[in-house]
């Protein structure tokens, strides 16, 4: 990146100035070496998103920023529909909801050891992982309304984990809001057989170890001391949200000239708040919310049910889970004067601070968790909401891409990463060699960094700091 084109506002906070279409500024939370390191076209896109009808404030990216489809992953943005504001698939993602859940286990890492190798082949046996896998249930027509509207709670009234869990999923489990006939039917029929799967790519199931705390307050709080062993989920709303984001953006495109919308990039293609269009994705997108809260929810449980084999009576209760792929209609204090927006975090964290009313009581004096993914090879983080509500209460949700997958194949075998892995106590399970490849640790950011990137930026506070044990990757 050129930082030419910045001026500093803060040790970690950089301002692209208004310029051109920018309709308000861009602004870059990052260390200077990250920043220095960030693909260049982290800021064309943010220069792009700040030029969107009714964007509010500044477009704004996050330490783990890296290029995406349209919008940066990293990237924040909101808009006011009273003035022309518009949403985006785009600003969105295609995973709609793609999101982390981290489960405590009650073990040691004493425990672990004993079994690691077996805990391994248990959690790959019992959880579908990989292109196109698929999950026991089939939804019938009048099933997928039901869990499009209902999400987390519609998995727990089947069964699925317990009424408990929902406290501690964002929107208590069920996204108001969702219209399953805004849906397609391609959508609908992509999804009936993929509930309680976790996909490919970068999605995982991973057994951690805390091995540092920071914040002894929030660790507290969310029930962490060193050494406690926790099970961690990445996944989202699988073939259902992929082609809500496909449908969509083709309707986006073609009706943005009618709206009055000129599109500088196809990628950005939007439609207004306030228009049917808007409204329709805005239905369809929350119904993919939740679809992402039930498929998170399924995979719970059967993660309880792969630790139960090996720990009879085992009780694994939420820490927290939260969404990173979303657009969600949210009050924030914008120069003094509160005004309703419609968020985009894409490929950014919610991160409610201290005090906030959505936060269940027992995390409402020191904010909402964080939850951060490094690589299946370095560590992952806990953090907590920060005070100050930067970037309409967002931070990052990983370390981010430092190499396209591309890159990473030319550079690294699967079974050489799987090895190396091993060699360090960290067991892969894959039904992809390639994707392991795709995945090696060093193809992402230092997340250290990036984590420290956010709490000096004020975005959130490090509170715990996660060392994977076994990893099921998609
Ligand atoms: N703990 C692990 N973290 C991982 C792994 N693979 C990727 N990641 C991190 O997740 C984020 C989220 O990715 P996105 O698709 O939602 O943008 C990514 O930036 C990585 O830092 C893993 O195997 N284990
Ligand atoms: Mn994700
Ligand atoms: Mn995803």
């Amino acid at each position: 990146m050129n930082l030419a084109q910045f001026r500093q506002r803060g040790p970690f906070e950089w301002e692209m100035p208004r310029q051109g279409a920018m309709r308000v500024p861009g602004v870059i939370f990052a260390s200077r070496e990250l920043l220095e390191a960030m693909d260049a076209k982290v800021g064309e896109q943010l220069a792009n998103v700040a030029g969107l009808p009714g964007i509010v404030e500044a477009a704004y990216a996050m330490p783990d920023a890296h290029w995406g489809y349209g919008f940066p992953i990293g990237g924040v943005a909101a808009f006011d529909a009273e003035a022309g504001g518009v949403v985006s698939a785009g600003g969105v993602g295609f995973d709609i909801s793609c999101g982390v859940r981290t489960l405590h286990t009650g073990l040691k890492l004493a425990d672990i050891q004993r079994v690691q190798e077996r805990l391994a082949d248990v959690l790959y046996r019992r959880i579908p992982a990989g292109l196109g896998s698929t999950g026991a249930l089939r939804l019938s027509g009048q099933a997928m309304g039901a869990m499009l509207r209902g999400g987390a709670r519609w998995a727990v009234e089947r069964g699925f984990g317990s009424p408990a869990d929902l406290a501690r999923i964002e929107e208590s489990g069920c996204m108001a809001g969702a219209d399953p006939s805004a849906v397609s039917e391609q959508a609908k029929k992509r999804q009936r057989d993929e509930m309680g799967t976790l996909g490919s790519g970068n999605h995982y199931l991973e057994v951690q170890v805390v091995d540092a705390l920071f914040d002894a307050q929030a660790a507290q709080a969310y029930g962490l001391a060193a050494g406690d062993v926790l099970a961690t989920l990445h996944c989202g709303s699988r073939g259902m949200g992929h082609q809500i984001g496909t449908d969509f953006l083709r309707e986006m495109v073609i009706a943005a000239p009618r709206a009055g919308i000129a599109l500088t990039d196809r990628e950005l293609a939007c439609a207004p708040l306030k228009s049917t269009l808007g409204q329709r994705y805005l239905g369809a997108m929350r119904a993919a919310i939740n679809c992402a809260l039930a498929n998170r929810q399924i995979l719970t449980h059967l993660a309880r049910e792969a630790f139960a084999e090996l720990f009879p009576g085992i009780h694994m209760p939420l820490l927290y889970d939260v969404s990173h792929n979303t657009c969600k209609e949210e009050s924030h204090l914008v120069d003094g004067e509160r005004r309703r927006l419609f968020v985009h975090r894409k490929g950014a964290t919610r991160a409610f601070g201290p005090g906030h009313a959505e936060l269940p009581a027992e995390y409402r004096t020191v904010g909402q968790p964080v939850l951060i993914g490094g690589s299946m090879g370095t560590a992952s983080w806990v953090l907590a909401g920060g005070g100050q509500a930067l970037a309409f209460a967002s931070a990052c949700h990983g370390a981010g891409r430092a190499m396209s997958r591309h890159e990473a194949l030319r550079r690294w075998q699967g079974r050489g990463v799987v090895d190396e892995l091993a060699s360090r106590g960290i067991l892969i399970r894959s039904p992809s060699l390639r994707g392991v490849a795709e995945e090696a640790p060093l193809a992402y950011k230092d997340v250290g960094a990036v984590v420290e990137a956010a709490e000096q930026a004020g975005l959130a506070r490090r509170v715990a700091r996660l060392r994977p044990l076994v990893c099921v990757k998609g």
